[in-house]
């Protein structure tokens, strides 16, 4: 028919979650296949001809840079290809925002993909797994969608990948927008948008991991009063490549982090501020010299997405000058 055509990747989650009764809060992700995942939402069929493709069965906090590649060129290939319309990805919520962002610097493409997932397992009562789904395909389906670059879609919002953060452990609405607002809202089958984010994103961006075989290796150190610089140490022994600090307030540091991070960057580690405050910008040069250490500025990117972006543009340059650059343009 004239249907749309949607191909839902399913990756693990609670959304693909089973627990022992509707009551019980605990259970084990990723127990449900992607047929029953479509299964349970027989409403999708009436707006799209659905198919889908189990890419991985995990919780998503086992989520790694091997399944990243894996999935970043499987949407490359099916959005390539005229008989596909747009991609649907259940995924786990503790790290979605990170594959959402992930996706966003490296899927060429402006059909839409919009990640889903579930707070609640598959057995709980009120389940928001199946019309969290089906308010994703809703959303991939949408003209609209298109060029807005990687999407989630979560009770009933739809959020871009670069600002979208799980704000709670559990609550139905943990996905906001601290610093720019949702996209979007989704009602009676229909989206409807608000803006569309400004930075450079899917067919924008420079980074191609097509022939990618491993990512730079790239850390966090989360800094807070007393704290220790081990980590430091530690990821400087290792080799990394790269360390983002969860910095305190505008991106500030402990000063033995501080001093271990400047010494890391003199000798070639690249060191990216970021803050652990949940919202708000790390701005360049703010309490921070950052050109006397060489030190990049995150912006409004939390440290778990600085530290993708990193990786991302340390695959194109090693100057931490065109890594700042990185960092105002996507
Ligand atoms: N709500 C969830 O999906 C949590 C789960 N641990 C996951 O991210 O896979």
């Amino acid at each position: 028919g004239d249907l749309p055509n949607i191909k839902i990747l399913a990756t693990g989650g609670t959304i693909a979650g089973a627990g022992q009764s509707a009551t019980d809060s605990s259970y084990t992700a990723g127990k449900v296949g992607v047929d029953s995942l479509i299964h349970a939402v027989p409403q999708m069929t009436k707006i799209a001809n659905i198919s889908g493709e189990q890419v991985v069965s995990i919780g998503s906090q086992d989520m790694n840079d091997e399944v990243w590649l894996k999935l970043a060129n499987r949407v490359n290939a099916l959005l390539a290809k005229d008989d596909v319309d747009g991609v649907v990805i259940t995924h786990g919520t503790d790290t979605m925002e990170e594959t959402a962002y992930f996706l966003d610097l490296t899927v060429k493409s402006d059909k839409p993909v919009v990640l889903v997932g579930a707070m609640r397992p598959s057995t709980a009562m009120s389940a928001d797994g199946p019309v969290n789904l089906y308010n994703a395909v809703v959303t991939a389906v949408d003209a609209e969608s298109k060029g807005r670059g990687v999407l989630v879609a979560m009770n009933d919002t739809v959020f871009d990948a670069r600002d979208v953060t799980k704000t709670s452990t559990t609550a139905v609405d943990t996905f906001q927008s601290p610093n720019m607002g949702p996209l979007g809202y989704v009602h009676n089958s229909d989206v409807k948008y608000q803006r569309s984010p400004e930075r450079h994103h899917t067919t924008e961006t420079v980074f191609d991991v097509s022939k990618v075989k491993a990512l730079p290796k790239v850390g966090i150190v989360y800094n807070y009063a007393n704290a220790t610089d081990l980590p430091v140490k530690a990821m400087v022994d290792a080799d990394f490549d790269g360390i983002v600090s969860a910095g305190v307030g505008n991106g500030n540091m402990y000063h033995t982090i501080f001093d271990g991070l400047a010494k890391a960057s003199k000798d070639g580690v690249m060191v990216v501020r970021s803050a652990r405050t949940g919202s708000g910008s790390t701005t360049l040069d703010a309490e921070v010299d950052d050109a006397k250490y060489g030190f990049v500025a995150s912006g409004t990117l939390n440290p778990q997405k600085a530290r993708i972006l990193l990786m991302l543009s340390l695959t194109q340059t090693q100057d931490y000058k065109e890594v700042q650059k990185m960092f105002q343009y996507y």
